[in-house]
């Protein structure tokens, strides 16, 4: 019962904001009209009954007037219940749609904020395949909460009335056994009820394994999907390596997960077919048993046996909701558990953590240098990796980092752009001051060469001839005349081009702050040097720092900066000024 508390109070806090977005009148008129569609169909079902008992006995008395009015009425019944039914379901999906959109663009706003999925990833929170919960998940939440919500509805207002026609027909057809009238006042209310019961208990019994079956389905069916996606992505080093029988061995061992999940599912869901449809089988004939007595003693007709057999089978129906809904019930409580892990990590992931649990950024007005105070870079388990006690870099300095592999200077560099939580000590950047940073591997959204240099700001942000200009600057004139062409960049061009081509990106930006992370370190040396100078007289105000492993590029910069080992730490410390330096 607490889960089913939980689990309701979950789905109001997943659905209920969009019916309070700014689509919250569309959203909330298409709900009205498709419950009222709903109730109306139930009012419709509750007609045909009492139509039932009106029909078999101008049958039974082979009255043909009556027959043929009944045929009628049952025509505009019939008509009335398709025309409902076809716009309930377009009304039902245009609702659907309208509400997947909103919630995609609002998880979609959440996870891309901030580096909000940067730090997800780096907590390893429980959001595995963040992919699958802004595709998949949310389509099947929304159709799942609508359907199962409406069928909800609907069950319990089909009780209702029918409960009343059932009463009613109860004490028309007296329990008759053994020339015995059984006052049980009800009785046909009651004998429904002990056989929906029996039914859920058995059903919830026979299926409750489903719920985590299809949890772990959902989530080694995205684990798979992702790996062949890695494989895709990294079909070139694969193939230069030969990996591809290793990668099949990977990727048939991950589905194995899903076959061998799957076959429980099999198994289980055998068993509850077998018992659902044996149960809805005997719901057929249970309520003729039930009034058989009371007919054959001549106590009602047959229109009210048949009457009463369909008055059965909707409270019936009604009550065994659960039965009938269980698989889909199991499938959308997982959904409703992953979206959950999703918000939860989500939220954990933007929560500011209280004061010296993580690195603070503090904005520093009026200053034009960068202030690294007690700084201490952590790993996400918590080991300490890099420290900075005192640190700054001025404005217009040129500043090259140096360290042993694996001490820290990328992850400091990441704690500088704020999306580096784990340590603590402050930050102080400039107001204002645009910071950019420029891995080894740039990254070049796929589509055309013109959006994927000016990347992140938009495509009329700079004009082609600057762009051109830029490109021709940094050495690439061909890919001047390329600039609509679309591609898949980071495949397409090798690891020089590519950081040519962010270098490019970064004459462009114009950065106060330009932090270059091994930026040149796949280009010959004499082209890394007239790259340096290229950044010097275009950008000479932007500060630059730069990691680098080669003593040649210390010629470019005013300082030299170095991680040194301290036990277990490497802290960060100036080492002697270059002899002879081009960049001053
Ligand atoms: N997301 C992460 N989770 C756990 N450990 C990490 C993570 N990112 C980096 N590390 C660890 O932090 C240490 C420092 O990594 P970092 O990339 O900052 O080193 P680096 O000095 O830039 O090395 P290199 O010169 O080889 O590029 C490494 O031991 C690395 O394994």
């Amino acid at each position: 019962m607490n889960n089913i508390r939980a689990t309701l109070a979950t789905v109001g806090r997943i659905a209920a904001p969009y019916f309070r977005s700014e689509d919250k009148w569309a959203g909330r008129g298409l709900l009205a009209a498709v419950i009222l569609i709903e109730l109306s169909l139930v009012a419709i079902d509750v007609l045909v009954n009492q139509w039932y008992s009106r029909f078999y006995n101008y049958l039974q008395d082979r009255n043909w007037d009556g027959f043929v009015w009944e045929v009628g009425v049952f025509i505009v019944l019939a008509s009335a219940s398709v025309a409902l039914s076809v716009y309930q379901l377009y009304l039902n999906q245009w609702l659907q749609i309208r509400w997947r959109n909103w919630l995609t663009r609002h998880y979609l706003g959440e996870w891309l904020d901030s580096a909000t999925h940067y730090r997800m990833q780096l907590k390893g929170d429980a959001a595995d395949n963040p992919d699958q919960r802004i595709t998949e998940d949310v389509k099947t939440f929304v159709e799942q909460t609508l359907t199962l919500g409406i069928g909800l509805l609907s069950a319990i207002v089909t009780l209702f009335s029918f409960v009343i026609i059932l009463w009613g027909l109860s004490n028309a057809a007296p329990l008759h056994i053994s020339g015995v009238d059984l006052a049980i006042p009800g009785y046909l209310v009651w004998g429904a009820l002990v056989y929906a019961i029996f039914g859920t208990a058995l059903t919830h019994w026979i299926g409750s394994p489903l719920v985590n079956l299809n949890f772990e389905q959902q989530r080694y069916e995205a684990d798979f999907r992702f790996n062949l996606v890695r494989v895709r992505e990294n079909s070139e080093q694969i193939a230069l390596l030969d990996g591809e029988r290793a990668e099949r061995e990977r990727l048939l061992h991950r589905f194995g997960f899903v076959v061998g999940n799957w076959y429980a599912i099999m198994s289980r869901t055998k068993r509850l077919t077998a018992f659902t449809t044996s149960y809805a089988q005997a719901a057929v004939i249970f309520p003729f048993i039930l009034t058989a007595p009371a007919y054959f003693a001549g106590k009602i007709q047959l229109g009210g046996m048949v009457q009463t057999a369909s008055a059965f089978g909707s409270v019936q129906k009604a009550l065994s909701f659960f039965v009938s809904a269980y698989r889909s019930l199991a499938e959308w409580r997982a959904v409703v558990a992953r979206l959950d892990g999703f918000e939860m990590s989500i939220a954990s992931a933007t929560q500011r953590p209280t004061q010296g649990e993580a690195i603070a950024i503090a904005p520093a007005a009026g200053s034009r240098e960068i202030g690294l105070d007690q700084l201490l870079v952590k790993l996400p388990n918590g080991m300490p990796l890099v420290t900075a006690v005192d640190f700054t870099i001025g404005a217009s300095e040129r500043v090259l980092v140096t360290g042993p592999s694996g001490s820290g200077k990328s992850t400091l560099f990441r704690a500088i752009a704020g999306i580096w939580p784990f340590g603590n000590g402050t930050i102080a950047i400039p107001g204002q001051a645009r910071l950019m940073m420029l891995p080894q591997r740039p990254y070049f959204p796929v589509g055309p060469l013109r959006d994927a240099i000016v990347y992140p700001a938009g495509r009329d942000v700079f004009k082609p001839g600057q762009i051109r200009d830029a490109l021709v600057a940094v050495g690439l004139p061909k890919l001047a005349v390329r600039l609509e062409e679309d591609g898949h960049w980071n495949r397409m061009l090798s690891l020089g081009e590519q950081q040519r081509l962010g270098l490019a990106r970064a004459l462009l930006h114009k950065p106060d702050y330009l932090f270059l992370d091994e930026a040149t370190a796949s280009l010959d040396e004499p082209s890394e040097a007239q790259l340096y100078r290229l950044l010097r007289e275009e950008l000479p105000s932007t500060t630059i720092v730069s990691i680098g492993h080669r003593s040649t590029l210390e010629a470019f910069h005013t300082r030299n900066v170095a991680l040194v080992r301290d036990g277990d730490l490497h802290v960060l410390k100036g080492v002697s000024e270059p002899a002879s330096s081009e960049a001053r």
